[in-house]
């Protein structure tokens, strides 16, 4: 299948970042998928595999991503992403790991069961908001569920503004609702855990052949685990990204994202009598106020302090990782000088 460059997403935004060598000697490509050694990617011309350039490697890739490729496939450089959806990688590392590039609209995925979380919910709304990314959420296995509304109503209360689906998504009329949130040339990606329908939704969208388990129809977990990630085009001319189930979604610093999911408390706060107030049990405290008129649910309270005291920490190791790097290279330019120097005598 050939794919024009509009009909791949390509905009203003991008070919901005290209000079008259870059339109003149380079093609440029649309992520679809990430391998070990390699690329795949779309273009005008079709799938090309790529090859990373010495300075890269395919973990600086994401799907969704557009580079320039020279005549021997091979890629130029990543063009600046209009937004990326990233976490921090396993490990005590500060590295993060990118999910997936220029996506429009994510669709916060968990069902209508035991796997709906609210912390881990507010994770990918947190997540979403701070990349600048629309999120929608969708419930699956709203025929198998007693009462979906109630599910609907946690989801909705999580954040009055974001579009709540609730569905079935092996019915296709049911899954038809989403097209509403993603137009032509737009990306969507679908995140959450194992098991939620990610690979049931991408088949009925995109009508691509990824296989599910289908046997454990009944079961909350589900147990087959997508491994690839890829960019599908879906019929209305938007394309969709797929991501592997994950159980632990760790944040990198995320402030601007709790700031938005968590507006209501922030504001709120502002009311409190002391600056530094910890919504404990100090006098005056418009928080505690809430939610002792019952207007704020004491566990939403408890949930923003975890995420804030997470992305405290996070901060304090990026800035300590900046520090030994730093204080390294002093080490090194001193190594280099007093060597130098000796040399001299
Ligand atoms: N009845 C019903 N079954 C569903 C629904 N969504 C998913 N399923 C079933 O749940 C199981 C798991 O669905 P998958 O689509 O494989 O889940 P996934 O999110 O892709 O899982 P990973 O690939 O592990 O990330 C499959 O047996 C699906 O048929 C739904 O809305 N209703
Ligand atoms: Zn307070």
């Amino acid at each position: 299948m050939i794919y024009t460059l509009s009909d791949l997403g390509w905009s203003a935004f991008f070919s901005m970042q290209l000079d008259v060598e870059d339109l003149e000697s380079f093609t440029p490509m649309r992520i679809s998928e990430v391998q070990r050694a390699t690329v795949t990617a779309l273009s005008e011309k079709g799938a090309t595999t790529l090859t990373t350039p010495p300075d890269m490697t395919t973990a600086d890739l994401a799907v969704g991503d557009w580079v320039l490729a020279d005549s021997n496939n091979r890629i130029v450089r990543c063009l600046e992403r209009r937004t990326v959806l990233e976490r921090r990688a396993a490990g005590t590392d500060v590295q993060n790991q990118l999910i997936a590039a220029n996506v429009d609209t994510l669709f916060i995925t968990t069902s209508c069961n035991d796997d709906f979380n609210e912390a881990r919910l507010e994770r990918y709304l947190v997540l979403a908001h701070d990349a600048g990314i629309q999120p929608v959420m969708v419930l699956t296995k709203a025929d198998l569920a007693s009462d979906p509304d109630s599910y609907i109503r946690r989801a909705q209360s999580l954040s009055a503004d974001m579009p709540v689906i609730a569905l079935n998504a092996k019915d296709p009329e049911d899954v038809n609702q989403l097209f509403d949130w993603w137009r032509k040339g737009q990306t969507a990606a679908l995140l959450g855990s194992s098991g939620v329908g990610k690979s049931t939704l991408t088949n009925m969208l995109a009508g691509a052949d990824i296989s599910t388990a289908g046997i454990r129809d009944d079961d909350s977990k589900g147990r087959h685990t997508t491994t690839a990630r890829s960019l599908y085009p879906v019929s209305n001319g938007s394309w969709l990204i797929d991501t592997p189930g994950m159980r632990a979604l760790r944040l990198h610093s995320v402030s601007e994202g709790i700031s938005s999911v968590f507006a209501d408390l922030e504001e709120l706060a502002q009311n409190c009598r002391f600056r530094d107030c910890s919504h404990g049990k100090e006098p005056g405290c418009a928080i505690q106020k809430a939610i002792a008129e019952g207007v704020l649910d004491a566990a939403r309270l408890q949930r923003w302090q975890k995420l804030e005291e997470e992305d405290a920490r996070n901060e304090e190791t990026i800035a300590e990782s900046r520090k030994r790097q730093r204080d390294f290279k002093r080490m090194t330019k001193r190594i280099i000088t007093e060597s130098k120097t000796r040399k001299g005598r």
